[in-house]
């Protein structure tokens, strides 16, 4: 596998090219940094922000300059209050320093104007926790998403939004008709595609799809990424992905945490792990 640097011309490209670009050249594969209180115990640290900040940058060290994109899992940081964030924000810089492109997972979602503090938080080019794409949820109104959109698009980041997630409880809400008609998904997944529409390639806003979810009838071309977590220790499978997204294929970003941070704390296995699982991915998603 290739470990080029993407290119430092991308960086004003919007987030949907940057993430293509790092894909193609990096390979599929998005690595999750949840740190567990058992895999900190597995790697023989404490559960403390010591502990914390030892995990999560042994996994910069040894993934940065080689995986596209990397998960940080927010609330795994927050548990640890302020120290906590600050290790999810130094990550965060170093990962994108090597090249690689950031999803925080926070899963944000609020009326308008708190939205727009969300936004501001991880969103704008200037912000504390600036990142390449945040995972937000869209339950109280696709609309209400409104200041993520805007400020995603002018600092050239993406959005995640919650679609067919890979818990056994999302269908209870996301397979429910809307007024309109669709599904909650559906609606989800129409939004995205309208926001995609002028998109040149691969748009910026992109859906969470489970790969855990066995099949589904909603359209998944949406022009832009489908997130893909639900892979390992879920159950999901690289195989399983092409049943789960037919043509849409392609525009899937595999997500995988436990799978790969159990690998660890050896730099060596945890890199051996992230190839191996990019190699399965680029055969079965057509790289
Ligand atoms: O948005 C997500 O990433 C997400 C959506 C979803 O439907 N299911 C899901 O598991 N996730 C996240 O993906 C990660 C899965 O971790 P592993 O099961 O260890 O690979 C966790 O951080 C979850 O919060």
């Amino acid at each position: 596998m290739s470990h080029e640097p993407i290119g430092s011309d991308m960086s004003n490209e919007p987030f949907g090219a940057r993430l293509r670009a790092a894909m193609d050249t990096r390979g599929p594969l998005c690595v999750g940094i949840d740190p567990h209180a058992h895999l900190l115990d597995a790697w023989g640290l404490p559960d403390t922000p010591e502990g914390l900040a030892s995990f999560t940058y042994g996994v910069v060290d040894a993934l940065a300059d080689r995986v596209a994109v990397f998960k940080p899992q927010s609330a795994f940081f927050e548990r640890f209050g302020s120290a906590g964030i600050a290790v999810l924000e130094q990550a965060t810089i170093r990962l994108r320093d090597a090249g690689a492109l950031v999803i925080i997972d926070a899963k944000r979602g609020d009326i308008g104007t708190t939205m727009a503090g969300y936004a501001s938080a991880y969103l704008a080019e200037k912000g504390p926790l600036a990142c390449d794409a945040l995972t937000v949820s869209p339950y109280l109104g696709f609309g209400s998403l409104q200041p993520a959109i805007d400020e995603a698009r002018a600092a050239g980041a993406g959005l995640f939004v919650l679609a067919l997630t890979s818990n056994p409880e999302g269908p209870q809400f996301q397979s429910a008709r809307t007024v309109a008609g669709p599904t909650v998904a559906g609606a989800v997944l129409d939004g995205l595609r309208e926001l995609n529409a002028d998109a040149d390639g691969l748009g910026s806003f992109g859906a969470v799809v489970g790969a855990t979810i066995a099949s589904t009838d909603e359209d998944l071309d949406i022009r832009g990424p489908l997130l893909a977590p639900g892979l390992g220790a879920q159950g999901g499978t690289a195989e399983g992905l092409t049943k789960v997204f037919g043509a849409a294929v392609r525009n899937v970003v595999p997500s995988s945490s436990r799978e790969i941070l159990g690998a660890g704390p050896s730099a060596t296995a945890l890199q051996d792990a992230a190839d191996r699982a990019n190699d399965g991915f680029r055969r079965v998603l057509g790289y």
